[in-house]
């Protein structure tokens, strides 16, 4: 087994470097028939390690025996943050050029086929060690720039901003690419695919999409809009230069100062908590308004409404337990996050009641 110090090359050719590089768009945007073609380019034009992780093929089966079979909103939640995990074990292994370990909390399902998906483009293989079997990385993983490509809707920018938390804690290229295709365009490709997902999914999701604004979040900084249904190969140098200046610019690890940021947590808390009060308040109302102009029957209004009211009391609860869901990852509360993860979490339970009603 190399050593950490070979394995990053820190001789001659300089460290390794990998990039975090994530695919957002709508349903049937065409992410995923863009990420098969640029694996493809990346790996014959530069050489590159290029590892398409596809949530689709990694979430558990179960889960997507239908188009309707959804798995609840926290769940979903706990899935993404789960495979991130995974994840991270992976990139351990490459940055510290040894095998890869098996997380002892797992999906089992999920962690098949996330091994699978990582064997099957040649960055891992099982090998029998000391009588046990375990995960060692190829020769590919470990001796050229690693580019895994995350592709999901990651339609909030707070399912975006994991992903840069992570490049962040290892210091990793980050990019994002958004396929920017026209509602209408995916509603057609939907309709034509075999599992079509409910074409009101899809509306739902055109309504939230947040796409990558660099000018608001300096995180989004290096992000690309590519035209779809235009042939993704004409974005092809913008996506390499991108990718480049990914790679050679890796996310710094912000300097740790933990008492200030303590303090100044602390101080934000009250703030952010009243704030917040407020807004989740006036989105639980709006929600209201608009399921009875939808004219949810009045039985599901009421169960809507209990559910939504719980849903602020536990997010509110969290805020004022010091938010450890906010600061498992970022040091500071970003209220926009809290919004956004209420807003998901809210669409979800609201999609339910609305379906009830066809
Ligand atoms: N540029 C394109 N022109 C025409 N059809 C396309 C194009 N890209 C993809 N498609 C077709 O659109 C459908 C959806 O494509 P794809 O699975 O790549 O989308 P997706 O964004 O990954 O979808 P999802 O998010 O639901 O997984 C497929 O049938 C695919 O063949």
């Amino acid at each position: 087994m190399k050593t950490a110090e070979n394995t990053r090359g820190t001789g001659s050719d300089g460290p390794r470097k990998q990039v975090l590089c994530v695919l957002c768009g709508l349903p049937a945007a065409g992410k995923s028939t863009f990420a098969r073609a640029l694996a493809h380019r990346l790996r014959q034009e530069q050489g590159w390690a290029v590892g398409v992780v596809a949530y689709d093929d990694v979430m558990p089966d179960a889960f997507l025996a239908g188009p309707r079979a959804r798995p609840a909103p926290s769940q979903w939640k706990l899935l993404r943050q789960e495979l991130l995990k995974y994840l991270e074990y992976f990139l351990m292994a490459v940055i510290n050029g040894c095998q890869m370990s098996v997380p002892p909390s797992r999906t089992e399902a999920m962690w098949e086929d996330f091994i699978t998906c990582l064997k099957d483009q040649d960055l891992i293989f099982s090998a029998a060690y000391a009588a046990q079997s375990c995960y060692l990385l190829t020769k590919t993983a470990v001796s050229r720039p690693l580019f895994l490509v995350l592709d999901d809707n990651f339609y909030y920018q707070s399912m975006r901003y994991e992903v840069y938390q992570l490049a962040r804690k290892y210091s990793l290229g980050f990019c994002q690419l958004f396929l920017d295709c026209p509602l209408e365009t995916c509603l057609q490709r939907n309709s034509q695919r075999p599992q079509a997902l409910p074409p009101e999914t899809i509306h739902l999701m055109g309504r939230k999409l947040e796409k990558p604004n660099p000018e608001k979040n300096a995180w989004e900084h290096n992000s690309l809009t590519i035209p779809s249904p235009a042939c993704a190969s004409e974005a092809s140098l913008e996506v390499t230069d991108l990718l480049l200046t990914a790679l050679e610019n890796p996310v710094k690890c912000a300097e740790d100062n933990m008492e200030q940021k303590e303090t100044d947590r602390i101080i934000c808390s009250t703030n952010i908590l009243h704030k917040a009060d407020q807004t989740l308040r006036r989105i639980v109302s709006q929600t209201m308004k608009g399921a009875k102009d939808e004219q949810v029957l009045p039985h599901n209004l009421k169960l809507l409404a209990e559910e939504l009211n719980k849903l602020k009391a536990e997010f509110l609860e969290d805020l004022k337990q010091g938010n450890k869901k906010y600061l498992c990852f970022q040091q500071t509360i970003d209220i926009s996050d809290v919004i956004s993860f209420f807003h998901y979490e809210k669409d979800n339970i609201v999609q339910k009641y609305f379906s009830k009603q066809h």
